[in-house]
């Protein structure tokens, strides 16, 4: 499966997947925002139920105009390039009423399926990437569906089976840009360390690394690796996993080529003297990493799926259901971030398209 597809039509807009998210939470508000906002230099094609995006977009402004089709109608006649005066919508219909900011488990399958038909778009090349607005993990796991996040199902589908997940903020704390990929994504804390390995640093260092070059065109990416306990383990009176795991695995990336340097004690680590000669940090668990860059720059922040043979990007934050309650128009919901991951992904789809000129 290619990252993207090679062709672009002079004079079409790039087109890009936009999976709503949760219904009953922001998701489907800011995508519309989003994808009107920035609908002169991109093509954001939402997929999710029409009528109801019908609705929402009406409550937000009723200029914003949508066009439907069924996934059957792309499927047989391709995507229709329709120009910015609206949104395009794929139909992926819900299954039960929507109360904002009311989960439904009734609604956990519809949920997937936009997932599915990015997939299905991207590699039938109507998309060069996909968008995803925040769903809710709990509900799709009420639905029957075992689902730790939108990496590991991305991971699934397109039979990768190591994917890295990594957060960019903008300039932050007085630096350049902070990005910060973590080693382990949504598992119990208790079980953090034995997921650690050798062999998965080093294939999550690679990755990081050929990612930075390939799809964000850093030349000669940088890596500072956290270690996983207090002071990076205090020379092993605090946890062994930096003797035993982490550093193997910098030395061995070290010997590939690879700018990794480390075990750096996390609490310290973040400051700008460090992250000035930084590209990537590298946490070793989703709290460790995310507090900080969330800190410094919640709502402007891009979720990555890096190895990935596709281009997926997401948003900072989740579903905000106690925003969504109070209706489209009405929530004050800040789709910054929805357009920020827009632009990350038309970036990437960029550069991609550039290596292979
Ligand atoms: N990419 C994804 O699909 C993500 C999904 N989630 C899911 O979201 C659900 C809720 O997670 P929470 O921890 O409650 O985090 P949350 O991000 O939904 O909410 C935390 C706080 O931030 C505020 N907030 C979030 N997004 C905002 C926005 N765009 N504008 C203004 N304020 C905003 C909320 O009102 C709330 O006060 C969970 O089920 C989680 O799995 C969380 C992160 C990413
Ligand atoms: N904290 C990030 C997050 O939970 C997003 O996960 P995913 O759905 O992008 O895998």
């Amino acid at each position: 499966m290619s990252a993207t597809s090679s062709k672009r039509r002079p004079g079409v807009r790039p087109a890009i997947a936009v999976t709503v998210g949760e219904p009953a939470g922001i998701g489907p508000e800011i995508s519309i925002r989003a994808a009107w906002a920035r609908r002169h230099e991109v093509n954001c094609v939402l997929l999710g139920d029409a009528a109801f995006l019908a609705m929402t977009a009406g409550d937000i402004d009723p200029d914003i105009k949508l066009s439907a089709l069924s996934l059957m109608a792309v499927r047989n006649g391709g995507l229709p390039h329709f120009g910015p005066d609206r949104i395009t919508v794929i139909d992926v219909p819900l299954d039960a009423h929507v109360v904002p900011g009311k989960l439904d488990k009734e609604n956990g399958r519809a949920v997937l399926a936009t997932l599915d038909a990015s997939i299905e778009g991207i590699q039938a090349g109507w998309f060069e990437a996909v968008v995803t607005a925040p769903l809710q993990k709990s509900t799709i796991n009420d639905a029957g569906v075992k689902f730790s996040g939108h990496t590991e199902y991305y991971a699934e589908k397109t039979g990768t089976p190591q994917v890295v997940m990594m957060l960019a903020g903008p300039q932050a704390l007085g630096g350049e840009q902070l990005r910060v990929a973590l080693a382990t994504t949504h598992l119990p804390l208790k079980d953090v360390s034995a997921a650690l390995t050798q062999d998965g640093l080093a294939q999550i260092l690679d990755i990081i690394d050929a990612d930075l070059r390939n799809k964000f065109g850093i030349a000669a990416p940088r890596i500072l690796v956290c270690g996983l306990n207090p002071h990076a383990g205090e020379g092993g009176y605090l946890g062994r996993e930096e003797i035993d795991i982490i550093t193997p695995a910098i030395q061995a990336a070290q010997a590939r080529g690879i700018a990794a340097a480390g075990p750096y004690p996390a609490d310290t680590l973040f400051q700008p003297k460090y992250l000035q000669d930084a590209d990537c940090v590298l946490a070793m668990y989703h709290d460790q990493g995310l507090p900080v860059l969330k800190y410094a720059t919640f709502g402007n922040g891009v979720n990555i799926t890096l190895g990935l043979p596709l281009i997926r990007t997401s948003v900072d934050h989740g579903t905000a259901l106690d925003l969504a309650a109070r209706g489209p128009g009405l929530s004050k919901a800040d789709s910054g971030s929805m357009e920020q991951a827009i632009s990350a992904a038309l970036a990437m789809a960029n550069n991609s398209l550039d290596n292979k000129k």
